[in-house]
C-alpha cells in the first residue's frame, strides 16, 4: 500500500482525514494562494488544492498526496482568510442575514494520476448584531478561516441553515473523499 500524505497544515483537515482509519502523515505545502480572478469558484479551489498536492508530491513521488482548499463565496466575491480584525468584521457584516456558498476543492495526486473534485455547501446566516460580531472577533476564531468564521466553533451560533456537506465547510468533504479513493482503488 502506498504512503498517504495530507498536504495541509490545517488541524481540522487532519482530524477529518483520520476518520478514514488509514495511517497518514501531514506535510504543509508553502504554496502561495493567489489565483486568477477570471476563474469560477470551483475552478479556484481545485486549482489551489492541486497546487498544494503537486508541491508536496515533488518531495514524496511514491506517495498518495491529498491537497484541499476552501473559500467562501458571497454575491460572486471570493472571501478568503481575513488579514486582520477589521477585515474579519467586514466579512461577517456582509455575511449577516444572507446565504453564501462554501467551496472546497480536493486534489488526489499519485505518481502520474491526478484526480480532483469539489463540493459546494450553501450556508445561511441569521442577522448578526454588531455586539455579536464584536464578541466573536474577541474570541480570535476568525483569523485562520475562510470567510472569517468557523462553523465548528462559536461560529455555529450564526448558522440558520446549511445545505450540503458540513465537513466540506470545515475543510474536507471526507465522505466524498473516501468514495473517490475507493474508485481509484488506492486503499482497498
Ligand atoms: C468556512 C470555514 C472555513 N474553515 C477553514 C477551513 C480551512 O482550513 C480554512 C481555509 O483555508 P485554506 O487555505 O483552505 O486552508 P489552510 O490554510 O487552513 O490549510 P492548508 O492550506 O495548509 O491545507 O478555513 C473552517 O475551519 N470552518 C469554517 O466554517
Amino acid at each position: 500500500m502506498p504512503d498517504l500524505i495530507l498536504a495541509s497544515g490545517s488541524p481540522r483537515r487532519k482530524e477529518l482525514l483520520a476518520k478514514l482509519q488509514i495511517p497518514f502523515t501531514s506535510v504543509t505545502s508553502n504554496e502561495n494562494e493567489d489565483f486568477q480572478h477570471n476563474l469560477l469558484p470551483h475552478e479556484v479551489v481545485v486549482e489551489l488544492a492541486l497546487r498544494k498536492a503537486k508541491s508536496v508530491s515533488k518531495d514524496y513521488p511514491e506517495a498518495v498526496i491529498i491537497g484541499a482548499d476552501t473559500i467562501v463565496v458571497l454575491e460572486q466575491d471570493v472571501l478568503g482568510k481575513p488579514v486582520n480584525r477589521e477585515h474579519a468584521k467586514q466579512m461577517l457584516e456582509r455575511l449577516s442575514g444572507k446565504t453564501h456558498s462554501v467551496f472546497t476543492g480536493v486534489a488526489i495526486v499519485f505518481k502520474e494520476k491526478i484526480h480532483c473534485f469539489y463540493e459546494k455547501t450553501d450556508v445561511t446566516f441569521w442577522e448578526l448584531t454588531l455586539k455579536e460580531i464584536e464578541h466573536y472577533l474577541n474570541s480570535g476564531e476568525s483569523f485562520d478561516k475562510a470567510g472569517g468564521y468557523g462553523i465548528q466553533g462559536l461560529g455555529s451560533l450564526f448558522v440558520r441553515s446549511i445545505q450540503g456537506d458540513y465537513f466540506s465547510v470545515v475543510g474536507l468533504p471526507i465522505s466524498r473523499l473516501n468514495r473517490e479513493l475507493h474508485k481509484m482503488m488506492l486503499f482497498k
